[in-house]
């Protein structure tokens, strides 16, 4: 890798320039289909390759990786492939000290696009040759979340939407996509405590939630896309429940995300903390892999990874 953008070498970052990539493939990610075309690709590199065999290897492989002294790896597959290697990564207590690529082999590939990646060829010429930035991590409790994790109706079947559905209506896909297929969901009756950070106040949101989408890397509003993802903020953005005929007139209205309208919240938070005031779990999707919990605390590391990104990568996306 070359010496990345004012990041290797500098006070900034760890040098990585001497590393050999290390690679953690999983075949099954997206169709399938990669895995020959990623082995000869990395072989011819001469790059080590660990391969998953079932859910969670991601996570002990980054581990052994990082234990075996790489300092530079690489994460083939979807997010959820990233979510595990980054994970990994942070289990072994080495998520300030690893550079982290993601080659897009999955289904949604959301984290690689807001890094600016945007195919396995373009992935393997970034790692002959590309730049690092450090980036904020969201973190759950104890869990790093690197894209953006979703709690109530749209959770589970936000990995479920297709590309082009999220392509046409954005975010919005999701909750739509949560109605059609979740005919007797019950909101989350919650309590959403909410840091701000500078300039951002502090307050608490209590009620009863169809969903709330924190972004670290991903954007919720203004039609989706990147996150300024060095910020030390997350995006926040919680859908109060609503009768489903005010909702679709929101959503027509184009008014769903853009700004706030009576039933939807945005702000920028340094942490939340959110509980279920009732008896019942609330259903999380960090990065796509689901879990439940009473309550669970999300926070920012500022700028903890180095990641390897594209061209289209922007540290301060609102301001193009
Ligand atoms: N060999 C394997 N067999 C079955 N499941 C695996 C294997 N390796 C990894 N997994 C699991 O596959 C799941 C999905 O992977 P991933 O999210 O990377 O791909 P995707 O769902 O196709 O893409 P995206 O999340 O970007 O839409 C992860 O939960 C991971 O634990």
């Amino acid at each position: 890798m070359k010496g990345s953008d004012s990041i290797s070498g500098s006070a900034q970052g760890p040098d990585t320039s001497s590393d050999r990539w290390e690679l953690i493939l999983n075949p099954t990610s997206g169709d399938a289909d990669h895995a020959e075309d990623v082995r000869s690709r990395a072989a011819a590199r001469d790059y080590v390759v660990r391969e998953t065999a079932s859910e969670g290897d991601g996570i002990s492989l980054a581990k052994e990786a990082a234990e075996s002294g790489a300092r530079s790896i690489a994460a083939c597959g979807g997010d959820g492939t990233v979510h595990e290697v980054v994970y990994g990564l942070e289990r072994a207590g080495v998520l300030d000290d690893v550079t982290v690529a993601v080659v897009p082999a999955g289904t949604g590939n959301s984290f690689a696009g807001n890094v600016g990646v945007t195919s396995i060829e373009h992935a393997f010429e970034l790692l002959d040759a590309g730049d690092g930035r450090r980036i904020d991590v969201g973190m759950a409790d104890d869990e790093p979340f690197p894209n953006s994790c979703i709690a109530g109706l749209t959770a589970k079947t936000s990995s479920e939407t297709s590309s082009a559905l999220k392509d046409r209506v954005g975010t919005f896909a999701y909750v739509l996509n949560g109605l059609q297929q979740t005919a007797e969901f019950e909101p989350m009756d919650v309590e959403i405590e909410i840091r701000g950070g500078p300039n951002v106040e502090s307050t608490t949101w209590t009620g009863e939630a169809l969903c709330l989408f924190v972004g670290n890397a991903r954007r919720f509003v203004d039609g989706g896309g990147q996150a300024d993802v060095e910020d030390g903020l997350l995006d926040v953005t919680i859908v109060e429940d609503m009768p489903t005929a005010e909702m679709l007139t929101e959503a027509a209205a184009d008014q769903f995300f853009g700004r706030e309208t009576e039933h939807v919240t945005h702000l920028r938070a340094e942490r939340l903390d959110v509980a279920s005031r009732d008896d019942r779990e609330i259903e999380f999707s960090l990065d796509g892999e689901m879990s439940s919990h009473r309550q669970l605390s999300l926070r920012v590391r500022p700028r903890a990874l180095e990641v390897v990104v594209g061209e289209a990568y922007r540290p301060d996306p609102e301001n193009r």
